[in-house]
């Protein structure tokens, strides 16, 4: 449906909404509220007159008091909560806040402060937080009518799933999962535009295999093993059937799906409906875009590196493959460019030996044990081999294991190397495979360095050094949203390598540093101004696009600003 329609029918919606409303619920709403900002006409007009204190407050008199609270409170989790009640109180305040101090708020409702919350879900629970469905109702009748209380066909855009298995690097978290789909739609509003109110969280309850969540009698979800095979495919095929009849329009991303099933379940729905996994494909992308700038740096070309990647799970493949689609691109082969990256896993590297139990993903990056034999006194080869033996230029990190890119590792590493590409992306903060402060040291300084979670510059020698956050929320809002304003069929491969080009050719003026690999947080809005115009002039090119989307270059880019979502009070009748 036409974007400045869906604008139209919103504003009527809210007009018709809040005739029809009585005070309190004015009041208890969160996406109407506006507190102590509402005027004196709209009190009298509501019926709030009695239901406020007297004085009527801007929004920037809000956000002072807010942030005084904020402020006083000792620790990152109970900031968590308290910005959490602010959105389920005021969503306006809330985005307005977060949008003014999003450096300083970004760590508290993302990584890291997101996954204590996720593990203490069923302790801090204090609001439902948006649909949880488990599969105890594996019904899409069932399914069909839940998901009708949150909207008719129009209303949602955009929804992220997650089954919980794989939540950030702390693994199966049952129902707390919950909370990682509503930050990641949070992150879609603050970095790229997406109203608020066109977005559904959803957690799916098959169980949980953690025993902690399990043994704990505030524990919110399914006491039962995690349902796997048929039964689970069975009741996700439900799931997505029950959300396209109802949202036929929305957009579905995949989050923290477990290892098993995040690839086969992106295979299975990616080639038929508009979706994407953030891990497989987000990650993939952004950590492209980081390893374009730092080549830039380096004065080297894609194809002449060696990449030696540390887990080779969903994110580790999902940044492989990514690789790959672009070494071809500049002109080798797909055997090629396979053979320049180096996968490891907890055996480590992976080799033909491995095949029977190589996930499909690994299959096509399984190396010749023979190569190695004489390098390792082992049957396996481990990281230290690896590295010795191939001398890589970029060694990346998404293996959850704390500490595992030690100094010797590294050390060797500089040696071959002048430049290294060290990416340690895995979060939270302390699982990454190494400190960045101890990267620069081992380095000397020379190490071009990002990190999954964020982190204070590094101060060596009298020198800051900028770490870049390399993280999939510097790119899913924008390809999320870029997908959404052009109802693409499906989301190609190529609108995902434009949004690599798109994040790497962002003008310098938006990083931090001449030699920072992305973006800086603080323009994140205008960042993602350019990857969604590079996203929406390949969707056109390819003919995969609505027919309002302005065809031409200036118009386009007006049109891309516009349709952004923004934390403003509105004025009611
Ligand atoms: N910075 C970013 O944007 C992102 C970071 N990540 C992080 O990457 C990590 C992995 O995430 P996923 O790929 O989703 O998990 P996953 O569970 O699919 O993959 C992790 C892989 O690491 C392997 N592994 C475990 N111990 C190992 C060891 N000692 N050496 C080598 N490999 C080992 C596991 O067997 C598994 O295959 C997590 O910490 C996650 O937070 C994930 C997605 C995006
Ligand atoms: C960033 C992210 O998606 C993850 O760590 O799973
Ligand atoms: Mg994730």
């Amino acid at each position: 449906m036409n974007a400045f329609y869906n604008d139209a029918i919103r504003f009527i919606y809210v007009t018709i909404k809040v005739k029809w409303t009585v005070s309190t619920d004015l009041l208890r709403n969160a996406r109407y509220n506006k507190g102590t900002a509402f005027t004196k006409d709209e009190r009298s007009k509501f019926g709030l007159t009695s239901r406020l204190p007297p004085v009527v407050e801007t929004l920037e008199q809000q956000l002072q008091r807010s942030y005084d609270q904020y402020k006083r409170l000792g620790d990152s989790l109970q900031k968590h909560v308290y910005l959490s009640d602010v959105f389920d109180t005021n969503q306006t305040l809330f985005y307005a806040l977060v949008t003014r101090h999003l450096p300083e708020m970004y760590p508290i409702i993302y990584t890291p402060t997101e996954s204590q919350a996720i593990k203490q879900y069923s302790k801090i629970y204090r609001y439902p937080n948006g649909c949880y469905l488990d599969i105890e109702h594996n019904d899409p009748e069932y399914m069909k009518e839940q998901f009708a209380e949150f909207g008719k066909p129009g209303d949602i855009q955009y929804i992220v799933i997650t089954d919980s298995e794989g939540i950030l690097g702390i693994g199966d978290q049952g129902i707390g999962g919950i909370l990682i789909s509503v930050a990641k739609g949070h992150l879609m509003t603050l970095c790229s535009g997406l109203d608020p109110n066109r977005f559904l969280p959803i957690v799916l309850d098959v169980g949980t295999n953690n025993k902690d969540h399990r043994e704990d009698p505030k524990y919110l979800g399914l006491r039962k093993d995690r349902v796997h095979g048929e039964e689970y495919g069975r009741f996700l095929e439900n799931v997505i059937h029950s959300v396209k009849e109802t949202f036929p329009n929305a957009f579905i991303h995949f989050e923290d799906f477990g290892r098993s099933d995040a690839k086969p379940v992106l295979d299975r729905y990616s080639p038929k409906l508009p979706c994407f996994n953030d891990d497989i494909q987000g990650t993939g992308v952004v950590t492209l875009a980081a390893i374009f700038s730092a080549i830039r740096l380096t004065k080297s070309k894609l194809n002449e590196q060696k990449f030696v990647i540390v887990g080779a799970g969903t994110a580790g493949v999902g940044i492989a493959d990514r690789i790959v689609s672009s070494m071809v691109k500049e002109g080798i082969t797909r055997e090629e460019a396979r053979d320049k990256i180096y996968l490891l896993d907890k055996q480590g590297l992976i080799l033909d030996k491995h095949a029977d139990r190589a996930t499909e993903g690994q299959k096509p990056y399984l190396k010749k044990g023979s190569v190695f034999a004489d390098q390792s006194s082992s049957d396996e080869v481990d990281l230290e081999t690896t590295v010795s033996t191939v001398h890589p230029t970029a060694l990346i990190g998404v293996s959850g294991q704390a500490g595992i890119f030690s100094e010797n590792i590294v050390r060797e590493m500089s040696k071959h190397t002048k430049q290294p590409i060290i990416f340690p992306l895995s979060n939270p903060t302390d699982l990454m495979e190494a400190k960045p402060s101890d990267l620069n040291e081992w380095t000397d300084g020379k190490g071009l360095i990002a990190s999954g979670s964020p982190v204070p510059p590094v101060k060596r020698n009298g020198k800051d050094y900028y770490i870049s956050q390399c993280n999939n929320a510097f790119i899913y809002p924008s390809v999320g949203v870029a997908a959404v304003l052009s109802e693409c069929k499906t989301l190609t491969e190529e609108m995902l390598s434009s949004a690599a080009d798109g994040l790497a050719s962002t003008p310098r003026s938006l990083f931090k540093s001449d030699d920072s690999l992305l973006p800086d947080l603080t323009n994140v809005r205008e960042v993602s101004r350019h990857v969604k115009f590079a996203i929406l002039k390949q969707a056109l090119a390819e003919n995969n696009c609505a027919d309002y989307v302005p065809r031409e270059d200036e118009a386009l880019k007006k049109w891309i600003k516009q349709t952004e979502w923004n934390a403003e009070y509105a004025e009611y009748e």
